[in-house]
């Protein structure tokens, strides 16, 4: 293999109570790659990623992040591992400003304890300043440097979703997992978000992406896996994933 594989996962199931969710998800990410997970609604999607990120605990399945065993348990340990998420319905700290916000994901990687934060030492306070910068350089980097001292409820939609993501890079995560992060948006909007994703993979990044817009999907990933009722029907490049008959009856299925 030329690439490097950054997740590898095999056989995820997970079932409540009659309901068989996920059954038999295998997937593997290169380095680099934007990668897609989508299917209809009820599929399964959010479950994957609830189980990759610790919510859920998965009935079977076996994880590796960056070659080695990674185990998906509480979700800040999942931060600290290298896999940062957004989620579909925005999670922001809305009376906090919208550098703080971000600030709070800084924080995943900081070495000051509790005590030096507390009183203050030299060695903290120099933290704290180089936190405040680095957050607002990924602020400027999403686009919404201008909005650092707003209230994030404030934020335009379109712009709460940008400060997720700004939020979830400072982590400095392997992975970013955005849970449709299109949700929502207006045409301009989505054509804003599809230009920052590209960036943030230009940057390195390895990006996990669940979408409903098929278009956008199509047009922005390296490889899609397709879930239908829990189980993966496809996976591929774009170009072969929507000439996939399964593929298609899904889709066609779920509208008609
Ligand atoms: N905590 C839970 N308890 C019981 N059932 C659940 C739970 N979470 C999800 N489910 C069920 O599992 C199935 C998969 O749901 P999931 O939200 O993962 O699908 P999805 O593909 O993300 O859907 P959507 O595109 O609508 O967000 C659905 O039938 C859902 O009702």
């Amino acid at each position: 293999m030329s690439t490097s594989t950054l997740l590898k996962i095999a056989d995820v199931s997970k079932r409540f109570g009659g309901l068989q969710a996920l059954s038999g998800v295998s997937l593997t990410i290169e380095q680099g790659q934007i990668y897609g997970l989508i299917g209809p609604n009820g599929a399964g999607k959010t479950t994957f990623f609830n189980v990759i990120t610790g919510l859920y605990q998965p009935d079977t399945g076996s994880f590796e992040l960056a070659g080695k065993p990674y185990s998906p348990s509480a979700p800040h340990e999942v931060a600290k591992a290298g896999i940062a998420r957004t989620f579909q319905n925005i999670r922001l700290f809305g009376d906090m400003t919208v550098l703080e916000n971000v600030m709070v994901g800084c924080h995943v990687r900081t070495k000051q304890n509790v005590f030096g934060a507390v009183f203050r030492h030299k060695a903290a306070r120099d933290e704290e300043a180089a936190i405040k910068d680095k957050s607002q350089k990924l602020l400027d980097f999403v686009g919404i440097g201008k909005f650092a001292s707003r209230t994030a409820r404030h934020l335009s939609y379109g712009d709460q979703r940008r400060l997720e993501i700004a939020r979830a890079l400072a982590t400095e995560p392997q992975l970013l997992a955005l849970d449709e992060p299109a949700a929502g948006m207006n045409a301009t909007e989505k054509i804003g978000l599809r230009e920052l994703l590209v960036k943030i993979q230009a940057e390195g990044k390895t990006i996990l992406l669940i979408e409903h817009d098929v278009k956008l999907m199509m047009g922005l990933c390296n490889r899609l896996t397709v879930l239908d009722y829990g189980k993966p029907i496809a996976e591929g490049v774009p170009a072969d994933v929507q000439k996939n008959p399964a593929v298609i009856e899904a889709y066609l299925g779920a509208s008609h």
